[in-house]
C-alpha cells in the first residue's frame, strides 16, 4: 500500500536549557508548534529497503544509508512482530538541513506514521512514539506534530495550552549550524536557564497575546548560535525592525528564526520584502499549529 504525508517543520516558540547533567545532555522545557510546511514522505512496496532523497535541499544530505528515514524503518522493523513487506520512501527535502527546524526528526516520524498504517499487527501510539523517541531528543515530539510542551532531554510531552493558529514567516541565513556544536558552545558561556515550566495561560484569544507573553520567556541557545554563526544576528535584526513581525526568535539550535504576524497579509508583506532584501536567504510564509498530517 502507498502513502504519502507532511514532515512538518518544528518551531519552538520558546526553549529554556538547564545546566548539562553528567550524561552531557540538558534538560529543557519548550513549547513546541509545528508549521503547515515542511518535507514531504511518500511511501510505496519495493524490492529493498531504500530512500530516494529529492528536492530544493536534497544535495545537503550525504549518505542515503544515515538517513533519519532509514534509521527509523529499520528501528521500526526491529519491533515489528510478524514478516514486513519492504519499503521504499522518496523524501522531498523542503527544509534546510541542519536548521533548527527538527527536519531529520519529523522526517522519520513520518516514515514511521507511514509504515505503521502497514504492519500487521500495529504497533500503537505508545510503542511507536518509542521507537520516535530513540532516534533523537526531538523524535517523539515531531512524530505527531501537535503543539507541545517538551520537557526532559525533550522526550517528556504534555499538551500545549490553547494557541490560535499563528501566522508566521522563517528566515533562514543559508548556514548549518550542528546542534551539538550550539550546545558546546552554549555550555562553554556557563549562561544556564531555569527549565521550571513557566505559568502559561490556559488559553491566548490573540496572536498578539501570544507574542506578548513570548516575550516573557527566551531562547537560551540564541547567543551561543550567534557566536557561532553572525548571520543568525542579521536575521533576527533584520526581522525585529520590520513593523509586521511582532516577536522575532531564533527556533531550536538555529539558524533559522521565525517572526509572528498579526495577519496572513501581513505575513506575505513581510516574506516579500525579505526576499527582495535578502536573495540569498530562504524565506518561507506558514501557519503555525498543528498537527497538520
Ligand atoms: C535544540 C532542540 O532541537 C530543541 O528542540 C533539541 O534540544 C535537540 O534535538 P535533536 O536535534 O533531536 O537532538 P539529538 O539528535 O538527540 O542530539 C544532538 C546533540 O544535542 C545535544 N543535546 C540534545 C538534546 C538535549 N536535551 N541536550 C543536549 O545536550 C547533545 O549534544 C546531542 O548529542
Ligand atoms: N532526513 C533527514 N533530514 C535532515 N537531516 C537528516 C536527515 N537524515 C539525517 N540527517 C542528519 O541529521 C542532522 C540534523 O538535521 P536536522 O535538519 O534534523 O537538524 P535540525 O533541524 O537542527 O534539528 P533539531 O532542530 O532537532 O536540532 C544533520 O546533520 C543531517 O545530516
Amino acid at each position: 500500500m502507498a502513502g504519502d504525508t507532511l514532515a512538518p517543520a518544528k518551531i519552538n516558540l520558546f526553549l529554556h536549557v538547564g545546566a548539562p547533567g553528567a550524561d552531557g545532555y540538558h534538560p529543557i522545557c519548550s513549547l513546541m508548534v509545528f508549521a503547515d510546511a515542511g518535507d514531504r514522505v511518500t511511501l510505496h512496496e519495493g524490492d529493498a529497503l531504500a530512500v530516494k532523497v529529492r528536492g530544493p535541499f536534497a544535495g545537503q544530505l550525504t549518505g542515503e544509508g544515515d538517513n533519519l528515514v532509514l534509521r527509523a524503518a529499520r528501528a521500526l522493523l526491529a519491533e515489528a512482530r510478524g514478516p514486513q513487506v519492504p519499503k521504499a520512501f522518496i523524501l522531498d527535502k523542503r527544509l534546510p538541513v541542519a536548521a533548527g527546524l527538527g527536519g531529520g526528526s519529523s522526517d522519520a516520524g513520518a516514515a514511521l506514521r507511514l509504515m505503521r498504517e502497514d504492519m500487521t499487527p500495529r504497533l500503537d501510539d505508545a510503542e511507536l512514539e518509542a521507537v520516535a523517541a530513540r532516534l533523537g531528543a526531538d523524535g517523539a515530539a515531531c512524530l505527531w506534530g501537535r503543539p507541545v510542551v517538551a520537557e526532559g532531554r525533550g522526550e517528556r510531552l504534555s499538551p500545549a495550552p490553547g494557541l490560535p493558529i499563528l501566522e508566521a514567516v522563517l528566515v533562514n541565513p543559508g548556514v548549518s549550524v550542528s546542534t551539538p556544536a550550539v550546545y558546546g558552545a552554549f555550555d562553554a558561556a556557563s549562561v544556564f536557564g531555569d527549565v521550571e515550566p513557566p505559568t502559561l495561560p490556559e488559553a491566548f484569544e490573540s496572536v498578539e497575546e501570544v507574542a506578548g507573553w513570548l516575550a516573557t520567556t527566551r531562547n537560551d541557545l540564541e547567543a551561543a548560535a550567534v557566536a557561532l554563526a553572525p548571520e543568525i544576528g542579521d536575521v533576527l535584526a533584520t526581522l525585529s525592525d520590520e513593523p509586521e513581525a511582532l516577536i522575532a526568535r531564533m527556533s531550536g539550535s538555529g539558524a533559522t528564526c521565525f517572526a509572528l504576524c498579526q495577519s496572513e497579509v501581513e505575513a506575505e508583506t513581510l516574506a516579500e520584502r525579505i526576499m527582495a532584501m535578502k536573495p540569498d536567504w530562504w524565506v518561507q510564509r506558514c501557519r503555525l499549529g498543528g498537527p497538520w498530517t
